[in-house]
């Protein structure tokens, strides 16, 4: 199974979400930006490493939220979200396709990765 972490990052109450290129696995689907753990390094290691490469901004991981398994039939991962600090630089989009803020309401109207539908009812609450 793929260890996999992923950020919510807030900012003005809004989520940060980005979409997946056509050339990723999950073509053009949203998700929550992150990634695999490499060997040897924990779950907060990874998403700040994962943010910096992905989108060239430092967070600041605040709080574990849940885990999900999901068997997409060719791989099979578990998907921990960590709700994070945005705390500084200009996003630039070194791998996905697009990215933007919504409503934690508004989640709801995006194709995302099927691992990350439980987090969508979550976020309702949290954010
Ligand atoms: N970062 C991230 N990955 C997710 C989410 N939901 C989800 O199913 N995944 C899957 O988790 C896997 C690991 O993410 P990754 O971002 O490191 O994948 P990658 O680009 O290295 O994948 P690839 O090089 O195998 O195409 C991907 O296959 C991705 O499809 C999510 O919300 N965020």
């Amino acid at each position: 199974m793929i260890e996999v972490v992923c950020a919510i990052i807030v900012k003005d109450d809004k989520i940060l979400i980005a979409q997946r290129s056509e050339e990723m696995k999950l073509p053009l689907k949203w998700e929550f930006p992150g990634g695999k753990l490499n060997e040897g390094e924990d779950e907060e290691q990874a998403i700040i490493r994962e943010i910096k490469e992905e989108l060239n901004v430092e967070i600041i991981p605040l709080k574990r939220l849940s885990s999900n398994i999901h068997d997409y039939g060719s791989f099979k991962i578990k998907l921990t979200a960590y709700l994070c600090d945005f705390i500084g630089g200009e996003i630039v989009l070194l791998e996905h396709k697009d990215f933007k803020f919504v409503k934690s309401e508004d989640l709801i109207n995006h194709d995302f990765a099927e691992a990350d539908i439980p987090f969508i009812e979550e976020l309702k609450t949290l954010v």
